[in-house]
Protein backbone atom coordinates (compact mmCIF):
# COMPACT_ATOMS: atom_id res chain seq x y z
CA UNK A 1 0.00 0.00 0.00
CA UNK A 2 1.20 3.10 -0.94
CA UNK A 3 0.37 6.40 0.57
CA UNK A 4 -0.22 9.90 -1.83
CA UNK A 5 2.55 12.30 -1.04
CA UNK A 6 1.50 15.79 -2.91
CA UNK A 7 4.24 14.82 -5.57
CA UNK A 8 2.06 11.63 -6.61
CA UNK A 9 -0.20 12.02 -9.14
CA UNK A 10 -1.57 8.40 -8.28
CA UNK A 11 -3.39 6.73 -5.28
CA UNK A 12 -2.27 3.38 -5.30
CA UNK A 13 -4.77 0.50 -4.07
CA UNK A 14 -2.09 -1.55 -3.42
CA UNK A 15 -1.07 -3.58 -6.17
CA UNK A 16 3.03 -4.34 -6.57
CA UNK A 17 4.49 -3.24 -10.11
CA UNK A 18 5.01 -6.56 -11.37
CA UNK A 19 7.59 -7.46 -13.17
CA UNK A 20 6.90 -9.18 -17.09
CA UNK A 21 7.87 -12.43 -17.95
CA UNK A 22 11.10 -12.27 -21.01
CA UNK A 23 11.80 -8.35 -20.96
CA UNK A 24 7.76 -7.71 -21.77
CA UNK A 25 6.39 -4.21 -21.28
CA UNK A 26 4.31 -3.46 -18.48
CA UNK A 27 0.84 -2.72 -19.86
CA UNK A 28 -1.30 -0.11 -18.66
CA UNK A 29 -4.65 0.99 -19.32
CA UNK A 30 -5.52 4.82 -18.99
CA UNK A 31 -9.01 5.30 -18.81
CA UNK A 32 -10.29 9.16 -19.17
CA UNK A 33 -13.48 10.53 -18.71
CA UNK A 34 -15.76 13.33 -16.95
CA UNK A 35 -16.99 10.60 -14.41
CA UNK A 36 -19.61 12.45 -13.17
CA UNK A 37 -20.45 10.62 -11.90
CA UNK A 38 -18.60 7.67 -12.41
CA UNK A 39 -21.01 4.65 -13.20
CA UNK A 40 -20.66 0.61 -13.52
CA UNK A 41 -20.77 1.62 -17.50
CA UNK A 42 -17.11 2.28 -16.99
CA UNK A 43 -16.18 -0.20 -14.60
CA UNK A 44 -17.21 -2.53 -16.54
CA UNK A 45 -15.89 -1.14 -19.75
CA UNK A 46 -12.18 -0.71 -17.90
CA UNK A 47 -12.69 -4.53 -16.77
CA UNK A 48 -13.56 -5.96 -19.91
CA UNK A 49 -10.40 -4.45 -21.57
CA UNK A 50 -8.14 -5.32 -18.88
CA UNK A 51 -9.26 -8.89 -19.66
CA UNK A 52 -9.01 -8.99 -22.93
CA UNK A 53 -5.71 -6.97 -23.30
CA UNK A 54 -3.85 -9.09 -20.86
CA UNK A 55 -3.20 -5.44 -19.02
CA UNK A 56 -0.96 -4.83 -15.84
CA UNK A 57 -3.30 -2.30 -14.47
CA UNK A 58 -5.68 0.51 -15.15
CA UNK A 59 -5.29 4.02 -14.21
CA UNK A 60 -8.66 6.25 -14.15
CA UNK A 61 -7.97 9.70 -15.07
CA UNK A 62 -10.92 12.24 -13.90
CA UNK A 63 -10.86 15.49 -16.57
CA UNK A 64 -9.38 18.82 -14.80
CA UNK A 65 -12.04 21.16 -17.74
CA UNK A 66 -13.52 19.04 -20.49
CA UNK A 67 -13.17 21.69 -22.70
CA UNK A 68 -15.69 19.65 -25.07
CA UNK A 69 -18.03 19.95 -22.25
CA UNK A 70 -17.93 23.76 -21.75
CA UNK A 71 -21.77 24.06 -22.90
CA UNK A 72 -23.01 21.95 -19.25
CA UNK A 73 -22.09 22.59 -15.93
CA UNK A 74 -19.50 19.91 -14.72
CA UNK A 75 -18.85 19.03 -11.15
CA UNK A 76 -15.81 20.41 -9.09
CA UNK A 77 -12.78 18.30 -9.97
CA UNK A 78 -11.89 17.15 -6.47
CA UNK A 79 -15.57 15.46 -5.96
CA UNK A 80 -15.52 13.85 -9.46
CA UNK A 81 -11.77 12.69 -8.36
CA UNK A 82 -12.92 11.58 -5.03
CA UNK A 83 -15.60 9.56 -6.44
CA UNK A 84 -13.62 7.77 -8.84
CA UNK A 85 -11.50 7.10 -5.69
CA UNK A 86 -14.46 5.33 -4.33
CA UNK A 87 -15.36 3.58 -7.07
CA UNK A 88 -11.93 2.23 -7.94
CA UNK A 89 -11.04 1.61 -4.40
CA UNK A 90 -12.13 -2.06 -3.95
CA UNK A 91 -9.79 -3.36 -7.03
CA UNK A 92 -6.33 -3.93 -6.39
CA UNK A 93 -5.54 -3.24 -10.42
CA UNK A 94 -7.46 -0.09 -10.43
CA UNK A 95 -6.11 3.35 -9.52
CA UNK A 96 -6.47 7.03 -10.05
CA UNK A 97 -4.35 10.12 -11.07
CA UNK A 98 -4.62 13.50 -10.59
CA UNK A 99 -2.50 14.29 -13.70
CA UNK A 100 -5.54 16.09 -15.85
CA UNK A 101 -6.99 17.40 -12.39
CA UNK A 102 -3.45 19.17 -11.33
CA UNK A 103 -2.84 20.57 -14.76
CA UNK A 104 -4.55 24.26 -15.39
CA UNK A 105 -6.19 24.38 -18.03
CA UNK A 106 -8.77 22.47 -20.81
CA UNK A 107 -7.36 19.13 -20.83
CA UNK A 108 -6.19 17.66 -23.51
CA UNK A 109 -5.75 13.46 -23.68
CA UNK A 110 -2.13 14.15 -25.72
CA UNK A 111 -1.05 15.79 -22.39
CA UNK A 112 -2.63 12.46 -20.36
CA UNK A 113 -0.87 10.54 -22.34
CA UNK A 114 2.75 12.63 -22.22
CA UNK A 115 2.73 12.88 -18.81
CA UNK A 116 1.88 9.01 -17.48
CA UNK A 117 4.23 8.15 -20.06
CA UNK A 118 6.93 10.58 -18.24
CA UNK A 119 5.82 9.13 -15.02
CA UNK A 120 5.77 5.70 -16.21
CA UNK A 121 9.39 5.80 -18.16
CA UNK A 122 9.55 3.67 -21.79
CA UNK A 123 8.68 0.00 -20.43
CA UNK A 124 5.17 0.85 -20.01
CA UNK A 125 2.92 0.52 -22.75
CA UNK A 126 -0.06 2.46 -22.90
CA UNK A 127 -3.48 1.55 -24.23
CA UNK A 128 -6.19 5.01 -23.95
CA UNK A 129 -9.53 3.29 -22.96
CA UNK A 130 -12.57 5.05 -24.51
CA UNK A 131 -16.37 4.91 -25.46
CA UNK A 132 -17.04 4.34 -29.22
CA UNK A 133 -18.67 7.85 -29.21
CA UNK A 134 -15.40 9.58 -28.14
CA UNK A 135 -13.45 7.70 -30.59
CA UNK A 136 -15.66 9.07 -32.94
CA UNK A 137 -14.29 12.35 -31.78
CA UNK A 138 -10.79 11.78 -31.76
CA UNK A 139 -10.51 14.03 -34.84
CA UNK A 140 -11.51 16.88 -33.25
CA UNK A 141 -8.75 16.38 -30.38
CA UNK A 142 -5.90 18.17 -29.95
CA UNK A 143 -3.16 16.83 -31.67
CA UNK A 144 -4.72 13.81 -33.02
CA UNK A 145 -2.27 13.36 -35.41
CA UNK A 146 0.34 12.27 -32.77
CA UNK A 147 -2.08 10.27 -30.05
CA UNK A 148 -1.84 7.31 -32.12
CA UNK A 149 2.57 7.11 -31.21
CA UNK A 150 1.88 7.15 -27.63
CA UNK A 151 -1.14 4.52 -26.95
CA UNK A 152 -2.91 2.12 -28.52
CA UNK A 153 -6.97 2.96 -28.66
CA UNK A 154 -9.47 1.19 -27.12
CA UNK A 155 -13.15 1.85 -28.03
CA UNK A 156 -15.61 0.26 -26.25
CA UNK A 157 -19.03 -0.35 -27.29
CA UNK A 158 -21.92 1.58 -25.53
CA UNK A 159 -25.86 0.98 -25.97
CA UNK A 160 -26.64 3.24 -28.26
CA UNK A 161 -23.62 4.23 -30.13
CA UNK A 162 -22.82 3.51 -33.71
CA UNK A 163 -18.97 1.49 -33.83
CA UNK A 164 -18.65 1.15 -37.59
CA UNK A 165 -18.52 4.99 -38.35
CA UNK A 166 -16.21 6.79 -40.90
CA UNK A 167 -14.45 8.16 -38.81
CA UNK A 168 -13.53 5.00 -36.69
CA UNK A 169 -12.77 3.22 -40.20
CA UNK A 170 -10.25 6.20 -40.91
CA UNK A 171 -7.90 5.65 -37.63
CA UNK A 172 -4.78 3.74 -38.00
CA UNK A 173 -5.85 0.45 -37.63
CA UNK A 174 -2.94 -0.66 -36.45
CA UNK A 175 -3.24 1.57 -33.68
CA UNK A 176 -7.49 1.39 -32.56
CA UNK A 177 -9.28 -1.85 -31.21
CA UNK A 178 -12.59 -1.98 -31.09
CA UNK A 179 -14.18 -3.67 -28.57
CA UNK A 180 -17.66 -5.32 -27.82
CA UNK A 181 -18.20 -5.48 -24.13
CA UNK A 182 -21.39 -6.13 -21.98
CA UNK A 183 -23.82 -3.81 -22.63
CA UNK A 184 -24.67 -1.87 -20.16
CA UNK A 185 -26.89 1.08 -20.39
CA UNK A 186 -26.20 3.81 -18.15
CA UNK A 187 -24.74 7.27 -18.82
CA UNK A 188 -23.60 10.02 -15.75
CA UNK A 189 -26.23 12.45 -17.62
CA UNK A 190 -29.30 9.70 -16.85
CA UNK A 191 -27.28 9.26 -13.01
CA UNK A 192 -27.21 13.24 -12.65
CA UNK A 193 -31.21 13.25 -14.29
CA UNK A 194 -32.56 10.48 -11.73
CA UNK A 195 -30.70 12.44 -8.18
CA UNK A 196 -31.94 15.57 -9.58
CA UNK A 197 -35.56 13.92 -9.78
CA UNK A 198 -34.86 12.31 -6.64
CA UNK A 199 -34.67 8.68 -7.82
CA UNK A 200 -32.61 6.45 -6.63
CA UNK A 201 -29.01 5.72 -7.78
CA UNK A 202 -28.64 2.58 -6.34
CA UNK A 203 -27.03 -0.44 -8.66
CA UNK A 204 -25.84 2.25 -11.14
CA UNK A 205 -22.74 3.44 -9.81
CA UNK A 206 -21.27 2.15 -6.30
CA UNK A 207 -22.53 2.11 -3.52
CA UNK A 208 -20.05 4.54 -1.65
CA UNK A 209 -20.68 7.11 -4.76
CA UNK A 210 -24.19 7.22 -3.87
CA UNK A 211 -23.03 7.77 -0.46
CA UNK A 212 -21.15 10.64 -1.71
CA UNK A 213 -23.33 12.12 -3.66
CA UNK A 214 -25.39 12.55 -0.93
CA UNK A 215 -23.02 13.72 1.39
CA UNK A 216 -22.30 16.50 -1.04
CA UNK A 217 -25.67 17.24 -2.44
CA UNK A 218 -24.32 16.97 -5.72
CA UNK A 219 -27.03 17.00 -8.82
CA UNK A 220 -29.91 18.31 -7.06
CA UNK A 221 -31.53 20.63 -9.01
N1 LIG B 1 -22.23 2.48 -20.37
C1 LIG B 1 -21.04 2.63 -20.98
N2 LIG B 1 -20.51 1.63 -21.71
C2 LIG B 1 -19.31 1.80 -22.34
N3 LIG B 1 -18.59 2.94 -22.32
C3 LIG B 1 -19.06 3.98 -21.62
C4 LIG B 1 -20.31 3.88 -20.92
N4 LIG B 1 -20.54 5.08 -20.32
C5 LIG B 1 -19.48 5.86 -20.63
N5 LIG B 1 -18.60 5.23 -21.40
C6 LIG B 1 -17.35 5.77 -21.94
O1 LIG B 1 -16.53 6.19 -20.88
C7 LIG B 1 -15.77 7.35 -21.26
C8 LIG B 1 -15.91 8.44 -20.22
O2 LIG B 1 -17.27 8.77 -20.16
P1 LIG B 1 -17.89 10.00 -19.39
O3 LIG B 1 -17.20 10.23 -18.10
O4 LIG B 1 -18.05 11.16 -20.29
O5 LIG B 1 -19.29 9.33 -19.03
P2 LIG B 1 -20.68 9.47 -19.76
O6 LIG B 1 -21.60 8.49 -19.12
O7 LIG B 1 -20.49 9.39 -21.24
O8 LIG B 1 -21.02 10.97 -19.33
P3 LIG B 1 -22.12 12.01 -19.86
O9 LIG B 1 -23.44 11.29 -19.92
O10 LIG B 1 -22.08 13.10 -18.82
O11 LIG B 1 -21.64 12.50 -21.22
C9 LIG B 1 -16.34 7.83 -22.59
O12 LIG B 1 -15.41 7.50 -23.59
C10 LIG B 1 -17.63 7.06 -22.72
O13 LIG B 1 -17.92 6.73 -24.08
O1 LIG C 1 -7.74 15.78 -26.26
C1 LIG C 1 -8.80 16.34 -26.51
O2 LIG C 1 -8.87 17.38 -27.17
C2 LIG C 1 -10.08 15.71 -25.95
C3 LIG C 1 -11.34 16.19 -26.28
C4 LIG C 1 -12.46 15.58 -25.75
C5 LIG C 1 -12.34 14.48 -24.88
N1 LIG C 1 -11.08 14.04 -24.61
C6 LIG C 1 -10.90 12.91 -23.65
O3 LIG C 1 -11.82 11.88 -23.88
C7 LIG C 1 -12.13 11.23 -22.64
C8 LIG C 1 -13.64 11.17 -22.50
O4 LIG C 1 -14.09 12.49 -22.41
P1 LIG C 1 -15.57 12.90 -21.95
O5 LIG C 1 -15.60 14.39 -22.13
O6 LIG C 1 -16.47 12.14 -22.87
O7 LIG C 1 -15.70 12.50 -20.53
C9 LIG C 1 -11.44 12.08 -21.55
O8 LIG C 1 -10.25 11.45 -21.16
C10 LIG C 1 -11.17 13.39 -22.24
O9 LIG C 1 -10.05 14.10 -21.73
C11 LIG C 1 -9.98 14.60 -25.10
Amino acid sequence: MTVRTPHDHVVSTGLARQPRKNGERHRLGVMGGTFDPIHHGHLVAASEVATRFALDEVVFVPTGEPWQKADREVSAAEDRYLMTVIATASNPRFSVSRVDIDRPGPTYTYDTLVDIRDERGDDTELFFITGADALDQILTWRNSDKLFDLAHFVGCSRPGVEIDTPTIASLPQERVTLLEIPALSISSTACRGRVAEAEPVWYLVPDGVVQYIAKRGLYLP
